[in-house]
């Protein structure tokens, strides 16, 4: 398998976020951190072409904006912190699901029989994340993948996204607030501090 481009965000302007130029390397996992209402959901989502914003992004060769969005985001997966569910049942979102990344995210295979109504927060969290890769996209976009969950579910689902990220090489943006989840899985860590968005240490 050829490794996925890189992610290059160049003078990437949305919202009240001055500027942001950076590349997020295939395997690399960038942490965005930074107050409540700073701009990490918007900054995603317009890495995503989900957000009108000036500047470019590309992925390696291809610009964002020679692609129609719905190809665009095919390749730049985004999973919001509240994921969207439009069948009925879990087991039409998930028609690839495989056992094992069922059994390592804390579920059985009964769970692709599941309505979506009962499922809870924590529950449609790994469900989304799921799904998003079993989409096999080039980068994935991850916003507070963990924050419905308890601290033991976190590490679980942490490892089996770490281990997903290294097979497949996904350069990662992942939104986080937690300073261990950050020192944990960060190949590096930028702090949004007012409107500009600086590299802080993986570890504080
Ligand atoms: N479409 C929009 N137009 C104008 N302002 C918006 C829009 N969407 C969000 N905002 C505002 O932009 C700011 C940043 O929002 P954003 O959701 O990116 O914050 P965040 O850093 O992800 O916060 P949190 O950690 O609470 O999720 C907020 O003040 C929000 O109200």
């Amino acid at each position: 398998m050829t490794a996925p481009p890189s992610l290059h965000l160049v003078r990437l302007a949305v919202g009240e976020l001055a500027p942001v130029t950076l590349t997020v390397a295939p395997g690399e996992v960038h942490c965005l951190s930074g107050p409540s209402g700073s701009g990490k959901s918007r900054l995603l989502r317009a890495v995503a072409d989900l957000e009108a914003h000036d500047g470019e992004v590309w992925l390696g060769d291809i610009d964002q904006a020679s692609l129609p969005a719905h190809a665009w985001r095919a390749r730049v997966m985004l999973v919001p912190a509240e994921s969207h569910w439009w069948e009925d049942e879990v087991g039409e979102h998930l028609p690839r699901a495989e056992a094992s990344d069922l059994e390592a995210l804390g579920f059985t295979p009964e769970v692709l029989t599941w309505q979506v109504a009962r499922l809870s927060s924590g529950e449609k969290q790994r469900l989304a994340l799921l799904r998003a890769v079993s989409l096999e996209p080039s980068v994935l976009l991850l916003d507070e993948p963990t924050a419905n969950l308890d601290g033991a579910t976190t590490r679980r689902v942490e490892a089996w996204l770490m281990a997903r990220i290294r097979e497949r090489h996904w350069p990662v943006l992942w939104v986080a607030h937690d300073a261990d989840q950050i020192a944990r899985v960060a190949t590096r860590h930028w702090r949004i501090e007012g409107r500009n968005l600086r590299e802080a240490p993986a570890w504080v």
